[in-house]
């Protein structure tokens, strides 16, 4: 017997909007709203201009650089069903509104709802009829590993036959259909309105990667979860979050602040290790499972003490990928001398899959049909992708100190005994956190036997200021190279390579641009990889 799928949201009329708001916005009265309420249906919500429709409601809320309401005319033009802003009209904005009103025949109805911002993502779920209680949700939180984590797991539901989107840093949409987006989790007006167009889809499961700006600012407000899980936090976002400490406080309330059916953390984690304490201690109705990629006696030293659900032996690390052997609850299965050949580079990877595969588990996925798939398992575009043999050349997306030194460390096991270097080309984007670069510069002075600095998206911040501070953490300079255009920095160091040597090109990965002062200019470093290649082939051709 096949499930009837679940059907997408009934748009909304004026009079059932006011009152929602009038019910569950602080501030929002009703006597304001014009007593006549046409039978105008809306159908759409956004809080992006350009992304409005007639008919549809736009939010104009106060941004860091401008406010909804400066695009006024230009949402006029398209004729909304209805605005709401944050903020009363200045004199201007109320003569075009008037002046609008006067010339059309399809008046535009503006509330102001001071407190909108606070409700937003519960207001776009009831607007929505409550998407992600008609999908099976996974939210995935970590510093790094998100995107990895997220994909594996898609890959496993989707080669088990399921229809899976993702949300993230690589896009939005089925998973082999991704349409970029400007931010990992997108806000909440949008992650409501994808998970409706998911139901329209008729997918069954939304992978999707929860960002730390994200649960500051609400972006997940409204979302009903199947499954949240962690994958690991070291130092990332100062900037926005001003400490370590708030960084991992605001990671933590993925799991204290949301409902979910089950949770899945990395007790190898030091947020991990306390999240699962506190679960089990509470006891609640919840399922809690714990994975961790450590050795057994590390996972039950002082500090962990937690047997963990998942956990793996034997792990070796060949030039084909990584084999393990995997122990659920401290026993092997009785054919678990198996081997479990992953076509993956880099052990953090193991601990994504172990993440991705505990997501299955809990959700009553038998290890008997994930095993089956484990091996056709593929790495995530622009992190440790191979793109060139003889020199290695690795594209990774490592921007963060811990990143930079599981790649670093995981590729240096890779090089033939005394034949070889490895190189680093890396740079730290500008407006971003100031402390990681000295910290990174280090990292890349001890594990690589060449660095070369250069640009990662400077935006707002001089390059060369940029690469001074990463040197700051360089002690050594003559294993340290410096230039600011990360074009000629990857073809110098590509010229100079020998056959044997291991190339990581890092902090970029996927990304197709180079953010310059407000302006994404056209840059890819696999693009750049690519040319150099087909120079090198046409020349031993030539
Ligand atoms: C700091 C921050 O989070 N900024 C987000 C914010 O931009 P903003 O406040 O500057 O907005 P604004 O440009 O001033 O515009 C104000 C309002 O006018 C609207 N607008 C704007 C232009 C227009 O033509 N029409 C229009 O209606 C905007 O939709 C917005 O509602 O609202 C935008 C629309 O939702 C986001 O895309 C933008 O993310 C920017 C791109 C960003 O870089 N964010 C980073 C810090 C971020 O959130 N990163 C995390 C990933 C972290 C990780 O990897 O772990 C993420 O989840 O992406
Ligand atoms: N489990 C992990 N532990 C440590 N480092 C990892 C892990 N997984 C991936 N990495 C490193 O972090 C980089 C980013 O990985 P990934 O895109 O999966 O993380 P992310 O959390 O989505 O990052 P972002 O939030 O910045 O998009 C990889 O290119 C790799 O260098
Ligand atoms: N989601 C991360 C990605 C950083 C990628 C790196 N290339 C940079 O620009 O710093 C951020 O926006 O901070």
């Amino acid at each position: 017997m096949t499930t009837a799928k679940p059907i997408s949201a009934q748009p909304k009329n004026i009079l059932e909007i006011s009152q929602y708001l009038s019910n569950f916005i602080e501030g929002f009265d009703l006597s304001e709203v014009d007593a006549e309420y046409p039978e105008v249906t809306v159908k759409q919500m956004s809080l992006d201009s350009r992304a409005i429709q007639s008919n549809d409601l736009f939010i104009a809320l106060q941004g860091e650089k401008s406010h909804g309401l400066d695009f006024l005319e230009s949402v006029f033009l398209k004729l909304p069903g209805l605005v709401i802003s944050d903020r009363v009209l200045t004199e201007q904005e109320q003569i075009l509104l008037d002046a609008h009103n006067q010339s059309h025949n399809q008046k535009v109805r503006l509330w102001v709802v001071a407190d909108i911002q606070s409700q937003l993502g519960n207001f776009a779920a009831w607007f929505y009829d409550r998407p992600s209680q008609k999908l099976k949700v996974v939210g995935i939180t970590g510093t790094n590993g998100k995107t990895s984590t997220a994909f594996f797991t898609g890959q496993l539901l989707k080669n088990l036959g399921h229809k899976v989107a993702l949300i993230g840093t690589l896009g939005n949409g089925e998973i082999d259909n991704l349409q970029q987006s400007a931010n990992t989790t997108p806000n909440s007006v949008q992650v409501q309105r994808l998970l409706n167009a998911f139901v329209e889809q008729g997918m069954d499961w939304v992978v999707m990667e929860v960002s730390s700006h994200a649960l500051c600012l609400g972006r997940i407000q409204g979302v009903t979860f199947q499954t949240v899980a962690l994958t690991q936090v070291t130092r990332d976002h100062i900037d926005f979050h001003g400490t370590e400490e708030a960084y991992s406080e605001a990671k933590s309330r993925l799991f204290t602040e949301y409902e979910t059916q089950s949770s899945v953390l990395n007790v190898a984690d030091a947020l991990g290790n306390k999240l699962c304490h506190e679960k089990l201690q509470k006891n609640n109705s919840e399922t809690v499972w714990c994975y961790s990629s450590e050795q057994l006696k590390k996972t039950l030293s002082a500090d962990y003490k937690i047997l963990p659900d998942l956990r793996c032996d034997n792990v070796q690390l060949t030039q084909q990928g990584i084999k393990f052997t995997p122990v659920f609850h401290n026993k092997r299965l009785a054919d678990n001398l198996e081997i479990i050949n992953l076509a993956l580079m880099g052990l953090f990877n193991l601990e994504n899959v172990l993440c991705a595969m505990s997501i299955l588990l809990v959700n009553g996925f038998s290890w008997q049909v994930i095993k089956s798939k484990l091996p056709l398992l593929q790495s995530v575009a622009g992190r440790m992708q191979v793109l060139g043999k003889s020199p290695t050349i690795i594209l990774d997306f490592a921007h963060t100190p811990d990143a930079l030194e599981q790649v670093l460390t995981a590729v240096r096991s890779h090089l033939i005994d005394g034949n070889g270097a490895l190189k680093v080309v890396f740079g730290c984007g500008g407006n971003r956190d100031q402390g990681k670069r000295p910290l990174m510069g280090a990292i890349a002075q001890s594990l690589a036997d060449k660095v070369i600095l250069t640009s990662d998206n400077p935006r707002d911040e001089a390059p060369a200021k940029i690469i001074k501070e990463i040197a700051a953490g360089i002690n050594q300079s003559d294993s340290v190279q410096s230039m600011v255009d990360r074009k000629e920095a990857i073809s110098q160091v590509l010229d100079h390579a020998k056959e044997q040597d291991i190339i990581v090109i890092a902090g970029k990965g996927h990304e197709d641009y180079q953010e310059i002062s407000g302006v994404k200019h056209p840059f890819s470093d696999a693009e750049v990889v690519q040319d150099w290649l087909l120079t090198k082939e046409s020349k031993k051709h030539g």
